[in-house]
């Protein structure tokens, strides 16, 4: 599947050649926690142009608003009836991502290992999951030059005609001590516990979990340095613009 760039309506603007239009282009980065999904993404939007989105930030971000509004999060039912409740609007500027709740800044709150610990459970629930999706979509269409959206299911579920889909990996060791490198005195090992745990969640949940498409392209970045990873990213999408023309 994946939509052709260069079956898009060709539209004639005075002066300018169809051939020279350039389409908004769709990347769907997927994988599990601390394989560089958020860096590798930013950047690349950046370099190109585009608009980008955190997913996992509007799961952190209704999550929160869960603890602080007296949801038991293991009571998905309880998760359920208030889903459609948080007002979440996500900014989408790859120089400046923002996300809040209800108007309030939540970029700080969302990170913090009490919503880290529970995200998954809130993430598994499927009005949950039915709701930010709608969102992301919105936020996707309305990307005038295309976006970079990373998360767990984007090139399966959310937006399963994207012109390019990656999916990143890398040993629970890399990924471990990469978290435990930003976290200021985590320890590494109780850092690989809690990772492993959190994907075998995301993995294993019934309603959209963490999962590779069929057609996404693999890249394990254990080896690789960041701008390593961006680079090769970037020539994915050129060769997907260059072979659509
Ligand atoms: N290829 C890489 N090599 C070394 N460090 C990396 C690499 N990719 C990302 N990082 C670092 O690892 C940490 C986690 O990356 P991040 O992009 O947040 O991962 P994810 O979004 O997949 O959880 C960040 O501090 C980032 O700078
Ligand atoms: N598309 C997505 C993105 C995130 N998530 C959930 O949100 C959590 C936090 O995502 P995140 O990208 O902020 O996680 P890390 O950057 O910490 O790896 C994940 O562990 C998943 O439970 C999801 O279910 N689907």
């Amino acid at each position: 599947m994946g939509r052709a760039l260069g079956n898009r309506p060709a539209l004639s603007h005075a002066g300018r050649k169809v051939s020279d239009t350039v389409h908004p282009v769709i990347v769907a980065i997927d994988g599990p926690s601390g394989t560089g999904k958020s860096s590798t993404s930013r950047a690349v939007a950046a370099e190109l142009g585009l608009s980008y989105l955190d997913t996992g930030a509007q799961y952190r971000a209704i999550t929160w608003w869960m603890i602080t509004n007296g949801i038991d999060v293991a009571d998905a039912a309880a998760v359920a009836d208030a889903a459609a409740k948080p007002a979440i609007v996500s900014g989408t500027d790859p120089a400046h991502p923002t996300i809040t709740v209800d108007g309030v800044d939540a970029s700080g709150p969302i990170r913090t290992q009490e919503v880290t610990a529970k995200v998954s459970a809130v993430s598994a629930v499927p009005e949950v999951r039915t709701r930010i999706t709608g969102l992301q979509r919105s936020i996707a269409a309305a990307a005038p030059n295309g976006i970079v959206v990373e998360g767990r299911d984007i090139g399966t579920t959310v937006l399963p005609d994207a012109d390019l889909k990656i999916f990143l990996t890398a040993s629970p060791e890399a990924r471990a001590a990469r978290r435990a490198g930003e976290l200021k005195g985590a320890d590494v090992s109780a850092t690989r516990e809690a990772l492993i745990k959190r994907d075998a969640a995301d993995s294993t949940r019934t309603a959209s979990p963490l999962a590779k498409a069929a057609d996404a392209v693999e890249v394990d970045t254990t080896e690789l340095t960041l701008q390593q990873v961006i680079e090769c990213v970037v020539t994915l999408v050129a060769e997907k613009r260059a072979a659509a023309k």
